[in-house]
C-alpha cells in the first residue's frame, strides 16, 4: 500500500538582526545579550531549526557587527548571515533576495527568544489552507487608548474588540512576500512587519492566536520578564 504525504513543506527562516537595540540602553545590542548560556539571537535561532520544515536560516547583521561571528552558530551550515539594512523591512528584503527556493519564507525577531514549538507548529500549519501566509499573534487585553499627536492627552479610546498585537513568526508565500515588500519599499509605505506590506497590496494574512509570553525584549525591564518566560518554556519544552 502506498501512503500517500502531502507535499513536503519547504520553509527558510529570515532572522532581522542588525537593529542597535537603542531603547534597551545597553552597550552590546539586545540580541547578543544572553539568557542562561545562550543569547538571544541563539535562542531565536535555535527554536526554529528544530522544526524539519525550516531547513535554513538567513541572519541579517549589521554591517558593523562584530559579534555574530563570535557564536557557534556562525560555523552552523544550516544559517547564512547577510547583510542588514537601514531598517527591519530593508534588513528583511536584504536576507529575502538570498531566498532562491523554498516556498515559504518565515520572518522572526532575533528579540523574541520565548517562541514555544507548538506556536510555530500552529504557524506552519496555515500553508494547508492559505496561499497567502499569516502571522502569530495575541489578542489585546487592555483598554487601547491613543493620543493627542505628540503628547501624552487622550485623543480617543481605540475599540480594542477584534484588535490583535502582531508577534513574530510571520509566514508568508515567498514570491508574494517579496514582491510585497519590493512594492511597499519603493511606494515609501511603513512596513513596520511583513504583514503590512501585505495587506498594502491588498491581501489579508491569517492571524493566529499565540502565546502572549512571545514577547520582543524590547526595553530594560523586558530582560527580567524574557528570562522568567524563557526558564518556564525550558522546563515546558523540555518536560
Ligand atoms: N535596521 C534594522 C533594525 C532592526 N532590525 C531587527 O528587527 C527586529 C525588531 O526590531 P527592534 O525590536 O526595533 O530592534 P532594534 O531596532 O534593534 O531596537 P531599537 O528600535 O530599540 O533600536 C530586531 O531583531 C532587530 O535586530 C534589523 O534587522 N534591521
Ligand atoms: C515585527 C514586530 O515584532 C511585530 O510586532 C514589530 O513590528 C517590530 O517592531 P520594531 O519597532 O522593529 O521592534
Amino acid at each position: 500500500m502506498t501512503l500517500s504525504v502531502g507535499p513536503v513543506l519547504d520553509v527558510i527562516a529570515i532572522l532581522p538582526a542588525a537593529g542597535i537595540g537603542s531603547r534597551m540602553q545597553t552597550a552590546l545590542p539586545k540580541q547578543y545579550l544572553t539568557i542562561g548560556d545562550k543569547t538571544l539571537l541563539e535562542h531565536a535561532i535555535d527554536a526554529l531549526l528544530r522544526q524539519p520544515c525550516i531547513r535554513e536560516a538567513i541572519v541579517a547583521i549589521s554591517p558593523a557587527d562584530r559579534w555574530y561571528h563570535q557564536l557557534p552558530v556562525a560555523a552552523d551550515p544550516r544559517v547564512r548571515v547577510v547583510t542588514g539594512g537601514e531598517a527591519r523591512a530593508d534588513s528583511v528584503m536584504a536576507a529575502l533576495r538570498r531566498v532562491c527556493t523554498a516556498s515559504w519564507v518565515l520572518v522572526h525577531d532575533v528579540a523574541r527568544p520565548c517562541l514555544y514549538q507548538d506556536d510555530l507548529r500552529r504557524l506552519l500549519a496555515i500553508t494547508a489552507h492559505t496561499e497567502v501566509g499569516g502571522l502569530l499573534a495575541s489578542p489585546v487585553r487592555d483598554t487601547m487608548k491613543r493620543a493627542c499627536a505628540g503628547t501624552d492627552i487622550i485623543a480617543s479610546t481605540v475599540e480594542r474588540e477584534d484588535l490583535w498585537h502582531a508577534l513574530t513568526p510571520q509566514l508568508f508565500a515567498r514570491d508574494l512576500l517579496k514582491n510585497c515588500l519590493e512594492r511597499a519599499l519603493a511606494e515609501g509605505a511603513t512596513v513596520t512587519d511583513e504583514a503590512s506590506a501585505l495587506e498594502y497590496c491588498g491581501y489579508a494574512p491569517l492571524l493566529v492566536p499565540g502565546r502572549a509570553d512571545n514577547i520582543k525584549v524590547t526595553r530594560p525591564e523586558d530582560l527580567v520578564l524574557a528570562r522568567f518566560f524563557f526558564s518556564q518554556l525550558a522546563n515546558t519544552e523540555s518536560a
